[in-house]
């Protein structure tokens, strides 16, 4: 692996990338289900539904149990409900990423959350896990007009710090995250332990492919 030169601003998803968030998610989905009379969704399943935000991912689930009577606002109201209060239940840190983080800090490194999830539970999120003074700027999935595979997050965190796109890369586990970035015009690292769809990340062509995340000290 070589180092990639000329870098100062790291931009990095959330959900499959820092945080394994799917078991949170299912308890907040299932809490959800009941209050509906629907069934639960296991985590596998929900794995695949990750990636295009909170509202995304309800559609998605109330798709796969059948749901016909449920407005998708109501269930998302609801979802959001039981999301704040199991967010911090089950869920953790990928290993290393805490010190990863903290390492690519103390190396100089500008660093940008760039998130498909909702603004509303980032805070509590990042504190819980102790992470919120790793990121210098938090883009929340409905921050901005446009989210992930847009490249609109990345392009207001360039503009934020005033970095070229050859001087920032995509730190991500899905395809959203490199489309995000290769439509941005950055370099691309993928993470494989993450949510892809169910997919190899490596089908979006990504610059490099890691398999830990600590691995990203080798490249910056
Ligand atoms: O889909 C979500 O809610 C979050 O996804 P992301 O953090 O991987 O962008
Ligand atoms: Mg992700």
């Amino acid at each position: 692996m070589t180092k990639i030169e000329n870098i100062k601003l790291i931009c990095f998803d959330l959900d499959g990338t820092l945080v394994d968030s799917v078991p949170d998610l299912r308890l907040a989905l299932n809490a959800m289900m009941d209050e509906f009379a629907l069934p639960h969704c296991q985590d596998e399943q929900i794995k695949t539904w990750v990636g295009n935000g909170l509202p995304k991912l309800v559609e998605r689930a109330l798709l796969y149990v059948g749901n016909q009577q449920v407005e998708q606002q109501t269930a998302l109201s609801c979802f959001e409900k039981h999301y704040q209060h199991f967010l911090n239940s089950a869920s953790g840190l990928y290993p290393k990423v805490a010190e990863t983080l903290r390492a690519l800090k103390n190396k100089g490194y500008q660093t940008a959350l760039v998130t498909n999830k909702a603004e509303q539970f980032l805070p509590d999120l990042l504190s819980h896990f102790n992470i919120s003074d790793c990121f210098d700027l938090v883009i929340g999935g409905d921050t901005l007009a446009r989210n992930k595979p847009d490249p609109m997050q990345v392009d207001f965190a360039l503009a934020h710090f005033n970095v070229a796109k050859t001087e920032a890369v995509m730190v991500g586990d899905s395809k959203n995250d490199i489309l995000a970035g290769q439509n941005a015009g950055l370099l691309s690292i993928a993470l494989t332990y993450g949510y892809n769809y169910g997919e190899p990340v490596s089908l979006l062509n990504p610059d490099h492919i890691i398999d830990q995340f600590n691995e990203l000290l080798v490249l910056l």
